[in-house]
C-alpha cells in the first residue's frame, strides 16, 4: 500500500507535466468546432475531433444520483480527515486531497465493475487500488501526462459533485486541443494517443468555459481506474 502511494505521487511529479501556459487562456473561443450536437467535446479542428473520437469517450449520466451518494458515503468520512493541499507550488494538482482504495462496499464495487467492463478490454491487468481525488471548488489539475512507467494505455474516471472541463493538448503541437465537458456523474475514458501524446488537465473555476458557455466548478471528486503498462 505504501508503495502504491509512491506510485500515485509519481503520477503527479512535475517532470511528467508539460506545462503549456497558452492552453490555459480561455479567450480563444473562435476556433471552437462542435463535433456532434450530443457529444460533449469541442476541439481545434474537426479532423482532430474525428481522429480522437475512438480514443476519447465521455458517457453522460454513467451513474445515478443514488450511486453518486453511495460513493460519497464511502469516501467522505476518510477524505474529511485530510486537509486540502494548496501550498505545493510544484504539484500538478492544486487544492486537493486524495486517497486510494482497494476494497469497496458492494454498491461501489458494482459500479466500479461497470466502469471496468466499459473502459478496459476483457482480461486487462488493472491497477488494484482505485485513485480518488477530491478537488476543492478552487482546485485544479495542471497539464500533465500520467506516468508511463506505472500506468497503462487507458484511464477511466467518474466525476462526482461537479461539472468540469478536461482539456487535452497535443504535447508537441499545442495548437491541437480538445475540451471535454465532464458533467457531474459522467464517465470519461482516455486511451492510446489521447493518453500518451496529449496532456490532460482540469480547468480552474475562472477558466471553466465550454464552447463559450460558463461551467461553474464546485467541489469535485474523481474516481479513477487505470490499467497496468503492457
Ligand atoms: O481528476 C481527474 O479526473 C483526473 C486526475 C488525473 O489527471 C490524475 O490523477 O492523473
Ligand atoms: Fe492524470
Ligand atoms: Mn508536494
Amino acid at each position: 500500500m505504501k508503495v502504491l502511494l509512491a506510485v500515485l505521487k509519481q503520477i503527479h511529479k512535475p517532470a511528467l507535466c508539460t506545462g503549456n501556459p497558452r492552453c490555459l487562456s480561455s479567450g480563444a473561443t473562435s476556433g471552437l468546432l462542435p463535433f456532434r450536437d450530443e457529444a460533449p467535446m469541442v476541439g481545434s479542428s474537426p479532423e482532430l475531433v474525428q481522429k480522437l473520437s475512438s480514443q476519447v469517450e465521455v458517457r453522460t449520466d454513467f451513474i445515478t444520483e443514488e450511486e453518486e451518494a453511495a460513493f460519497l458515503r464511502e469516501l467522505d468520512p476518510g477524505l474529511k480527515k485530510k486537509r486540502y493541499e494548496f501550498d505545493h507550488w510544484d504539484d500538478a494538482i492544486h487544492g486537493y486531497r486524495e486517497t486510494e482504495r482497494l476494497r469497496w462496499g458492494a454498491a461501489c464495487e458494482e459500479i466500479l465493475n461497470r466502469v471496468r467492463s466499459t473502459a478496459f478490454p476483457e482480461g486487462s491487468q488493472l491497477l488494484g487500488p482505485v485513485h480518488v481525488i477530491d478537488l476543492d471548488k478552487t482546485g485544479y489539475i495542471k497539464p500533465h501526462i500520467d506516468s508511463v512507467k506505472f500506468c497503462g494505455s487507458t484511464i477511466a474516471g467518474l466525476s462526482l459533485l461537479s461539472d468540469s472541463i478536461m482539456r487535452l493538448v497535443k504535447e508537441d503541437t499545442p495548437s491541437e486541443w480538445l475540451d471535454l465537458l465532464l458533467s457531474r456523474r459522467s464517465l470519461y475514458i482516455l486511451r492510446d494517443q489521447a493518453r500518451y501524446q496529449f496532456t490532460h488537465e482540469i480547468l480552474k473555476d475562472e477558466e471553466s468555459v465550454f464552447n463559450g458557455q460558463r461551467v461553474p466548478r464546485q467541489r469535485r471528486i474523481s474516481v479513477i481506474c487505470r490499467n497496468l503498462p503492457g
